[in-house]
């Protein structure tokens, strides 16, 4: 009975506190229809509102970190925020976002982590199509892989920013757990075949070499595909996360078994959107340069005596001649910055092309 008494005024304390977060969100929402109403009402002469401010929403997601007092943790602080931003920017104007699908894709959720749940979200069948959805004005944004850190590159990622003029407007870290799935009619010793994306194939190869050396793995063009695929298959399993798993419905074999326990993959936010600087940002750029001796170590020197962090290098070729290529760099601090404006126009003297494919704020989730 002291327990029913103890618990009755802990929820009327619970109700009371609900009943005022309720009103804080309201009169929070109303506020973004101001935003909005401002944004609207200050357009010189054929210009487009910009609802989405992607430098606002991590300065407000890291001040909810630093002004955390727990017991809930940072993370989950934030995502709570993240959410309530979210909705507030549906209101005024509901975002429409691209990612490589189908639904259920590591890329989906990457995109509901970086945007929140009020996005709504559009499954293509490539890379390619996210960015000419992106181009041709279809969506607001394109979500897209760029790099993973047991396997590296997503080569059709850095391919695609050669063909397409788009702005990276942001990054999302997202951290990859992969299960093994099965559909309801399949059981563990029966397992003929695994399918999944070539990198996830790759990300868990020791642990397949382990459980399953004799079986069948057959790469497909996504794991939520893979997923799809065994639903209905009989004695054939999936390697695919969380989302995919509850989507199609599959039992979940074995959990976690990527090689790598922090294995990680990061995506490009794409769009049309110049983001201005936070103080925490990243800058990506293609460079293509004359190959001649040295010329790598003359490309990067500005890097070195500015104190400029490199984050990222990658090579491809170039399409424009053979056996000629071009660097996808990314690096700490933003393009408006003197000194990374002067390191730019440095290193665009050396080469044949160097291109900013924009400037944003760093992962804060
Ligand atoms: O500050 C703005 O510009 C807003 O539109 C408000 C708000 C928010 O809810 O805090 C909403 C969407 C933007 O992406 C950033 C922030």
């Amino acid at each position: 009975m002291a327990m029913e008494q103890e618990l009755k005024a802990l929820r009327v304390r619970i109700d009371d506190l609900d009943s005022k977060i309720l009103d804080l969100i309201s009169e929070r929402a109303r506020c973004a229809q101001e935003v909005a109403k401002v944004k609207m009402a200050n357009l010189a002469e054929g210009e487009h509102p910009v609802f989405y401010r992607p430098e606002r929403e991590a300065f407000v997601l890291k001040n909810i970190m630093e002004r955390n007092k727990g017991p809930l943790g940072n993370e989950e602080m934030a995502r709570l925020f993240r959410e309530i931003m979210s909705t507030c920017l549906a209101l005024e104007q509901p975002l429409h976002v691209a990612y490589l699908g189908p639904e259920g894709t590591f890329t989906q959720a990457a995109a509901i982590k970086h945007f929140g749940h009020a996005v709504v979200t559009k499954p293509m069948a490539a890379i390619d199509e996210v960015f000419r959805e992106v181009v041709a004005g279809a969506v607001n944004f394109g979500v897209v892989p760029v790099e993973n850190s047991t396997e590296g590159a997503v080569n059709n990622t850095l391919d695609s920013f050669l063909e397409h003029d788009l702005v990276i407007c942001g990054e999302v870290e997202l951290r990859i757990h992969h299960h093994l799935l099965v559909g309801k009619n399949t059981k563990q010793d029966h397992i003929t075949r695994i399918y999944s994306h070539a990198q996830s194939l790759a990300q868990c190869r020791k642990w397949l070499d382990a459980h399953y050396p004799n079986v069948e793995r057959i790469a497909v063009s996504s794991n939520a595909d893979a997923a799809k695929r065994v639903q209905s298959e009989w004695n054939s399993a999936a390697i695919a996360g969380d989302m995919a798993a509850s989507l199609y419905d599959l039992t979940i074999l074995s959990e976690k078994i990527e090689d790598r326990p922090d294995n990680s993959t990061r995506f490009f936010i794409i769009g049309n959107q110049a983001v201005p600087p936070t103080g925490d940002d990243k800058t990506s750029i293609i460079v293509s340069i004359h190959n001649k001796p040295g010329i790598l170590h003359d490309l990067l020197e500005p890097f070195r005596r500015n104190h400029i962090d490199l984050t990222r290098i990658e090579t491809r070729p170039a399409r424009s001649s053979k056996w000629s290529y071009v660097f996808f760099i990314d690096f700490k601090g933003h393009c408006s910055d003197p000194l990374i404006k002067a390191v730019l126009e440095d290193m665009g003297k050396g080469s044949i092309g160097l291109k900013v494919l924009g400037s944003y704020p760093q992962a804060v989730l």
